[in-house]
This record gives structure tokens, C-alpha cells and sequence, in this order.
């Protein structure tokens, strides 16, 4: 009982985020709206009165052969044929041309609306393969709402009210045919309801192999990975992926496909045994006068006219939308997507000390990337944290910058638990250099701004955070000097592995921080630049909070603490001087580096 009542409550909220986003669609220009369905029920209409005319003709023109009529008659109920006739025809179009219009426009705000919710997303939520599956639907989702919307108001404001003319028509003539073109469309509702079912099905098992080919399909043809693709030769290799990723895909759906055709061969059997039925029962009815010709015609184009109609309707039109529905279900679940931040209204505007209890993160993957992490953080401290590759330090500086939450444990920021605070708010007073940094197609410009937007077009700061980070903007290289695209792509340039580097250095300390993350900012770096940038990391970190992730040793005469993390765990602090006296770890680890050094040398 308590089930179905849940599972009520679900189609209802669903049916009325659903509404939700319709509404949100007719007011982007509520008269187009208006205009495009308002000229479909004319349509309708006009339809309708076209088979009314037909029957006049037909009538009026036996009576003009049995001398009971004028031909003034007939001619006049051609024109009014004629006349309903054409405004079907040019209200359709006109109802068209607005649908088309409004495509493009609904296609840009839904869209934007969904990527604005990504942005929103903690990057936490894209480590989970199947949430990945989801973004995947959600953008085709939406770009489908439309397509659903308009199919929706098609069956209300055309189908529905033709159906509703011609079935009280019908009634006029006589009783028994209006209840005969049930025939038609009660089996084809029922086979569509069934239809949805195995779409949903096969929505939830195509989604992740989908996204298999579009990634190994990208292996080939993206610009980013084809370099190395071909020179290690694993093209054919992937290839092979591609294809055995692509078989399933398609065998998946032959499967679904062939239980469809079934339910729609049985379904179309109905139909024709109902259409026959009408058939059968005007002959018997015109045989026994009680319909005349004109009324038989009629029936007989109405009954082909609604037998095409049903056909458009039940196997295209709702066919296409049950399977968008899926799709656009998907799409309105992750627009409603709550990550449960209800709690963290509070917003803080400047973070001077952070304290990290009890720390635990896992990966959804199951990995255990954090264990029992306690480290405190005052404004001012220059922290170095090394470890070998995979020990966690990556992890630990997104828990810091709050891009991830701890499971278990509790981050405080000025003494305030991170769970009751906006995470929006934690990111705004952080700034990272990642390993990974981004290498936006975008101007020069941009690409130090995009960190700050509201000073993106202060370019004084701009030009002195580019000549800080060590980037030569005047240099001919920058044809259109700090507007210059930073892409072959766009008529642009390319930068070299370091000079990237110095950009997303750039963009790092454009923006006004309390906490600055440097993970491995030196690794594309020559020797004079890395000197340089250790050099400024005193400068960049004054009254900061700075934390530098790094495997070369020379940064950390900077700093006042290390930080040795090992699997997941901290497993020293101190500093230089404490570190080389007890831990063999550091030590070894100095040692090597300085006996590389002087070896090179
Ligand atoms: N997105 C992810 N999903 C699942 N596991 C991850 C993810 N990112 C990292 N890990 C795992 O978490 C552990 C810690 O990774 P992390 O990147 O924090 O290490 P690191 O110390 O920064 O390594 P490196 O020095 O190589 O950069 C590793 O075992 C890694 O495989």
C-alpha cells in the first residue's frame, strides 16, 4: 500500500517537474507560443469542415442528378470545401513556421540551463561512471524537451480536437460509428503503454555503452589523444574496441527491437480489424437508409483521414515521444539533482585558518584515497606536501579547496564546520594551479581572466599577472598580442608544454585568494622559469594560505612545514631541519635528489 502511494507521489512530482519546464518554455515568447497552437486548433477545425463539405457535395449532388437541387448548390459547397482546405493548409504552415522558430530559441535556454546546473555539480559527482551516464542522457534529454513539448501540445490542439469533430460527426450520422473508431485507437494506446516500458529498459542498458563508443570513438578522432594514439600504434586496437562496443550496441537494440515489432504487429491487426468493422458498418448502414451516400463518403475519407492520423500519431509521433520521454525524464531528474546542501547556506568571506579532523575520503570507485587526516592551517603557512605518486596529495588539496567532501571527518574553515557552509563559498577564497590545468581554446587574455571575471577586461592587471607569470604577450609570436586565440583551431597559436604552464600559472594568481594550491607547478617548467616561479612562491603566498604539491625538493626552502603523506595517511610534519634528523624517508629522499643535482652539475 505505503509502495504505491511512493510510487504515485513519483509520477506526480515528475509529471509536474515536467510541467514545470513546458511552462518555463512557453514564456520564453508566450505570443509565438500562443500563435503556433492556436493555429493548429484552426487547422483542426478546418479539417473537420472539410469532410462536413465533402458530405454536402456528395448529397447535394445526387440530389441535383435526381433534379432535387441547383447546381448553385454544389458550387457553393465546392468553394466552402475549397476554403477549409486552404486554411488547413495555411495555418499549418503558419502554426510550423512558429514551431520552428521556437526550436532554436528553447534549444538555447534548455541548454544553458543544464549547464549551469553541471557547473554547479560537485566534482565529486563525475567520478561515478554511471553519473556520467546520466549528464550523457540529460544532454540528449534536453535536447529533446522541445521536441516532446511539441508532440504533447500536437495531440492537444490538433489531433484531439480533429478527432473530437469528426467523432461527434460521426455520432450525428449515426450512434454506432462514433463507438466503432474505438476499435482503432484503444489497442494502439495499450501497445504504446507497453512500448514505454521497453524503452526505459533499454534506455538504462544503452546509455553506458553509448558513452563507450563516443570515448574510444574520440581515441581516433579527437585532435588530443590522436598524436599518440597512432605513434604508440594502438589505433587498431582501439579501433577493435570501438567496434566490439558498437556490435553490442546494436545487438542490444535488435533484441529490444524485434519484442517491439512484435507488439506492433499485433496492434496493427486490431487496427484493421476495427477499420474493416467500419467499413462494414456504413455499407450496412447506407443499405438500409440510414445514412445517405454523402454521409458514406464522408465516413469513408474521415475513416482513412483518422486511420492515417492515428498511424502519424501512435506509431511516429508518440513513439518518438516515449522515447524521448526517457531521455527528457532524465534530464529533468538531474536538473532537480539535490546534493543535499541544504544545510550549507552560510557563506564565508575570507578563510584565515582551516582545520582538517578526522578526515576520511573515498573514491566511488571504492578506493580509499584519505585515511584519518588531521593537519591545522593558519593564514600565513607555507606547506609543502610530498609523498610518493598516488599517496593522496592531489586528493587532499581538492578536500581543502572543497571541490571534495570528506565522508567521515570534518573540515573547519575559522572554526566553522565545512558541512554548514556553501561550498560555493569555500571555492570563491581558493585558487589551484592543478597538474592537469586546463588549456581553454580561448584568447590570452581570457585564459588569465576566466579565474576572475570581474576583471575581465582590466587588462593593466592582466598585462602584469601575464609579465609575473613570465609570459612575453608583446612577443610576435602573440599576433593579436594578449587577444590572441590560443588554438591553431581558431586561427590562433599554439603554446609549448612550459608556456602553458606559465598561463595556468597566470590564471592561478589573477584571481583575489586566501588559499592557493600549487600541485606540481614546475613540471613542464625549464630550470630558470621553476627557479623563478620559487623564487615568486614567497611573494604569490604572503598572508595566504599555500600549500605546494610537489617531487623536487628545491621548493621547499619556502616552506615552513612539510608534510610526508603515505597511502592515504600523514605520516610526518616538520620541519626541514626536524625532518632530515628523523625521518628516513625524507632523508633518502633528499639525499637522492641532492646527489642528482650534484652528479648533473
Ligand atoms: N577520480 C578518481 N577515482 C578513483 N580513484 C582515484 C581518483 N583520483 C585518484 N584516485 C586514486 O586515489 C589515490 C590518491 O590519488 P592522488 O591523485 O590524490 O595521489 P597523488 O599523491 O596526488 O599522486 P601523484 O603524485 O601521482 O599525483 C590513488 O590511488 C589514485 O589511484
Amino acid at each position: 500500500m505505503k509502495c504505491s502511494k511512493n510510487k504515485e507521489d513519483g509520477m506526480v512530482n515528475n509529471t509536474t517537474k515536467l510541467f514545470n519546464v513546458f511552462i518555463d518554455i512557453a514564456k520564453i515568447s508566450p505570443i509565438r507560443f500562443f500563435l503556433q497552437y492556436m493555429f493548429s486548433i484552426v487547422d483542426a477545425i478546418s479539417l473537420g469542415m472539410v469532410t462536413v463539405q465533402m458530405q454536402k457535395v456528395f448529397d447535394n449532388a445526387i440530389k441535383y442528378f435526381n433534379n432535387n437541387s441547383e447546381y448553385k448548390m454544389i458550387l457553393l459547397n465546392l468553394i466552402y470545401l475549397m476554403f477549409f482546405a486552404i486554411l488547413s493548409e495555411v495555418s499549418s504552415g503558419i502554426s510550423e513556421y512558429f514551431g520552428e522558430y521556437y526550436h532554436d530559441i528553447t534549444l538555447k535556454t534548455v541548454l544553458k540551463n543544464l549547464n549551469l546546473k553541471i557547473s554547479k555539480i560537485s566534482p565529486n559527482y563525475f567520478n561515478v561512471p554511471y553519473n556520467r551516464n546520466i549528464i550523457n542522457s540529460a544532454i540528449i534529454g534536453a535536447k529533446s524537451v522541445r521536441g516532446l513539448l511539441n508532440i504533447i501540445m500536437d495531440i492537444l490542439f490538433l489531433y484531439i480536437p480533429y478527432y473530437i469533430f469528426i467523432e461527434l460527426y460521426m455520432i450525428s450520422l449515426n450512434p454506432l460509428l462514433g463507438i466503432s473508431i474505438l476499435f482503432i485507437f484503444v489497442p494502439t494506446i495499450i501497445s504504446q503503454i507497453i512500448k514505454k516500458k521497453y524503452y526505459e529498459k533499454l534506455e538504462e542498458t544503452h546509455a553506458p555503452l553509448r558513452r563507450e563508443k563516443e570515448i574510444y570513438s574520440s581515441y581516433i578522432k579527437n585532435k588530443n589523444y590522436l598524436k599518440e594514439t597512432r605513434t604508440l600504434g594502438a589505433t587498431k586496437y582501439i579501433i577493435n574496441l570501438f567496434k566490439k562496443t558498437n556490435y553490442n550496441y546494436y545487438d542490444l537494440k535488435l533484441i529490444y527491437q524485434r519484442k517491439l515489432n512484435k507488439i506492433e504487429a499485433l496492434s496493427k491487426l486490431i487496427n484493421i480489424i476495427g477499420y474493416m468493422s467500419i467499413l462494414g458498418l456504413s455499407i450496412y448502414l447506407i443499405i438500409n437508409n440510414k445514412i445517405t451516400v454523402g454521409a458514406f463518403a464522408a465516413v469513408y475519407a474521415s475513416i482513412s483521414n483518422l486511420f492515417g492520423l492515428f498511424e502519424e500519431i501512435f506509431e511516429y509521433r508518440l513513439q518518438n515521444a516515449v522515447e524521448i520521454f526517457v531521455k527528457v525524464k532524465k534530464y529533468i531528474n538531474f536538473l532537480n539533482y539535490d546534493e543535499k546542501l541544504k544545510n550549507r547556506k552560510n557563506a564565508i568571506d575570507e578563510i584565515s585558518n582551516i582545520e582538517l579532523k578526522n578526515i576520511f575520503f573515498m573514491y566511488p570507485s571504492g578506493k580509499m584515497a584519505i585515511e584519518n587526516i588531521n593537519l591545522k592551517i593558519e593564514k600565513g603557512d607555507r606547506i609543502a606536501i610530498i609523498g610518493k605518486n598516488g599517496a593522496g596529495k592531489t586528493t587532499l588539496s581538492k578536500l581543502i579547496l572543497g571541490l571534495y567532501s570528506p565522508q567521515r571527518g570534518e573540515i573547519y574553515y575559522n572554526g566553522i564546520a565545512s558541512s554548514l557552509l556553501s561550498l560555493d563559498s569555500i571555492r570563491r577564497r581558493g585558487t589551484a594551479v592543478f597538474q592537469n590545468f586546463n588549456k581553454y581554446k580561448i584568447s590570452l587574455k581570457e585564459n588569465i581572466s576566466v579565474s576572475d571575471m570581474k576583471n575581465e577586461n582590466n587588462e593593466e592587471k592582466i598585462k602584469d599577472t601575464l609579465n609575473y607569470a613570465g609570459i612575453n604577450y608583446n612577443n610576435k609570436k602573440f599576433i593579436n598580442g594578449i587577444n590572441t586565440i590560443l588554438s591553431k583551431e581558431f586561427d590562433g597559436v599554439e603554446l609549448s608544454g612550459g608556456q602553458w604552464q606559465k598561463v595556468a600559472i597566470g590564471r592561478g594568481i589573477f584571481k583575489d585568494y586566501d588559499i592557493i594550491i600549487l600541485d606540481e607547478p614546475t613540471a613542464a617548467l625549464d630550470p630558470i622559469a621553476e627557479n623563478e616561479l620559487y623564487e615568486k612562491f614567497e611573494e604569490i603566498s604572503k598572508g595566504k594560505i599555500a600549500i605546494i604539491i610537489t617531487h623536487r625538493l628545491a621548493s621547499i626552502k619556502y616552506c615552513n612545514k612539510i608534510v610526508i603523506m603515505d597511502n592515504g595517511k600523514i605520516i610526518d610534519i616538520g620541519t626541514h631541519k626536524e625532518l632530515i634528523n628523523r625521518s628516513e624517508y625524507y632523508r633518502n629522499l633528499w639525499y637522492a635528489q641532492s646527489e642528482l643535482y650534484i652528479k648533473n652539475k
